[in-house]
């Protein structure tokens, strides 16, 4: 049975390099991976639902936190089976971003912490109802607010395609969703939390050696 690691953090940290740097050092290491990203635009209607609310093309849908979330864990929904296989077939399925995203950018959007009234929620309808798999280890990378706002607004002048939507924009979402981050990776919330400092080299072996141990 594979491990599912699930790469979290804010919009912009680096977690799309970080997975790439990831399944590099694995294929090293002589390991099979497979790979997902949640929101599965191009893939999900209920994604492609998120990305229309996240520009503001569908009325007032956005300002509703549980409305959104309700969208995002059933594009996750829709992918169970995916992910249950790939288990099954690869030692290890690397999500970036996964039920945590929920739990830290909605509890921010509702000014919650996550001891909060939403973590609880997303909880029993994404694991307890809806039996999505539990991970093996989230990594959060962590950056600085402002690291990770420099880093979203220098790919959205390089790719025309990435232009910063809603959350994105919203730099005070930003730093209250980081420290909900901080508070779920504290309490360990769901499964085990590695922490991973988004501005210095990242050591592939040490972050991976934990997963394999016999
Ligand atoms: N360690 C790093 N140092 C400097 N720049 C980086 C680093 N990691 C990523 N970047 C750059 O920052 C930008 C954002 O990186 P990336 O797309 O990996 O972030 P992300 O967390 O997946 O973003 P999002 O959640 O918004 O999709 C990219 O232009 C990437 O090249
Ligand atoms: C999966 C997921 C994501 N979000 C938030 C995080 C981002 O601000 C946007 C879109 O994600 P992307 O990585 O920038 O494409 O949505 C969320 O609130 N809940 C989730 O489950």
């Amino acid at each position: 049975m594979g491990k599912l690691v699930v790469i979290e953090g804010l919009d912009g940290a680096g977690k799309r390099t970080l997975a790439n740097g990831l399944t590099e050092a694995l294929h090293a290491q002589g390991r099979t991976v497979t790979s997902l990203a949640f929101p599965r635009y191009g893939v999900s209607v209920h994604a492609d639902l998120v990305r229309d609310a996240l520009y503001g093309n569908i009325g007032d849908l956005s300002d509703s936190v549980y409305g959104m979330a309700v969208l995002y864990a059933l594009d996750r929904r829709g992918a169970a089976d995916e992910i249950r296989e790939g288990l099954e077939r690869h030692d290890v399925v690397l999500l970036d971003r996964y039920v945590a995203s929920s739990a830290a950018y909605s509890a921010a959007r509702l000014h919650q912490d996550e001891h909060g009234e939403f973590v609880r929620w997303v909880r029993e309808l994404e694991i307890d109802r809806f039996g999505l798999p539990v991970p093996d280890l989230h990594l959060l990378l962590r950056v600085p607010v402002e690291v990770a706002a420099e880093r979203a607004a220098r790919r959205e002048q390089a790719d025309d395609s990435r232009a910063r939507d809603l959350y994105e924009s919203d730099g005070s979402l930003q730093a209250r969703c980081g420290a909900v981050y901080d508070g779920l990776a504290n309490i360990g919330w769901l499964a085990p939390w590695h922490v991973v400092d988004g501005r210095s080299n990242v050591n592939f072996s040490s972050l991976l050696a934990p997963l394999f141990t016999p």
